[in-house]
């Protein structure tokens, strides 16, 4: 048994912050939008908004990967105390995820190929499934597949009547998911959607669907998320959820000395819906182990 850790875990997936002092991980954070008003109404005045988050955050660095260790005080919201995620806690929590074995399959036929640290992990992997199922969602939205492995996640989630649409742009990526969704006896519940995502969501849009889709789980391009979520307020009904992975990218958000394209895009998007009425919001942390990465 390990020592007890200073904090309990739910603490860490109930807030956000940046932990850069650990040695070989790398941080990946979702963004959870809900709408809460009907399409084509949008009435600051009936929205509802939830964002929980950790300022002030004085830093206290350890150099030792081997135990979590406290890298925030935070006086401002009731002394809250933030953790880092060691590798040893990142492997205690995977070793806590009920990975299906097709998705662990998946993802280490994945684990070769080119751009497999894009894959979400199997802790997120497992959260989205567990929202499609906390909402009853039925219908569902992916722009980013890659080699499938959140898409798998999600349709292994849906019950039998249940579809999601998964847009990617590279070919060779989608053969792969698509092998998979056969192997694990979904394809039927999948509408692959080749080509760019914004395209899929205007095409859908144009066909009628609106306010048609429970979930929607956005990682594709990062500098088009503020139009991808545009579309999908119109695509994602009242009391659907929207998540948007890697708002923190990879902790550069937060810090001013980082002002490239991407992370600049990123850190306005994330303030754009900060000042969104039309949904209530939550940002959490997650990790990834990578070689890859910060
Ligand atoms: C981070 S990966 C997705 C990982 C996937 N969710 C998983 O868990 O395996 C991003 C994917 O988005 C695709 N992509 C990037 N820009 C795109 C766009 N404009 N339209 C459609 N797909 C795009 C990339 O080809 C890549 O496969």
């Amino acid at each position: 048994m390990h020592s007890a850790p200073p904090l309990s875990l739910p603490r860490m997936a109930t807030s956000f912050t940046i932990s850069r002092c650990s040695a070989s991980a790398c941080q990946r954070a979702v963004v959870f939008l809900s709408r809460t008003q009907r399409c084509h109404s949008f009435s600051p005045r009936t929205a509802k908004f939830r964002f929980l988050k950790l300022n002030h955050l004085t830093r206290n660095c350890s150099s030792s990967p081997k135990a979590p260790f406290i890298v925030a005080d935070d006086e401002k919201y009731g002394n809250k105390q933030v953790i880092s995620i060691t590798p040893r806690l990142y492997d205690y929590i995977l070793g806590n995820v009920r990975e299906p074995q097709i998705l662990r399959q998946l993802r280490e036929e994945t684990a070769n190929m080119r751009g497999s640290q894009m894959q979400v992990s199997p802790d997120q992997a497992q959260l989205l499934a567990m929202l499609v199922q906390i909402l009853g969602a039925e219908r569902c939205i992916e722009l980013g597949v890659y080699t499938g492995y959140s898409s798998l996640a999600i349709a292994l989630a849906l019950p039998e009547s249940g579809c999601l649409v998964a847009c990617e742009r590279d070919a060779r990526s989608l053969e792969v998911a698509k092998k998979y969704y056969a192997l694990a006896g979904v394809s039927d519940k999948i509408i692959v959607k080749h080509g760019l995502a914004a395209d899929a969501l205007k095409s859908m849009i144009l066909n009628g669907e609106a306010c048609s889709y429970d979930f929607a789980f956005v990682d594709a391009e990062k500098k088009m998320n503020q139009e991808y979520f545009e579309l999908l307020l119109q695509l994602v009904r009242v009391g659907g959820v929207i998540v948007i992975d890697n708002v923190l990218w990879h902790g550069k958000v937060a810090d001013p000395l980082v002002n490239d394209a991407k992370t600049v895009s990123i850190r306005n998007f994330n303030r754009s819906l900060m000042e969104d009425n039309r949904v209530s919001i939550s940002m959490m942390l997650k990790m990834l182990a990578s070689e890859t990465c910060l």
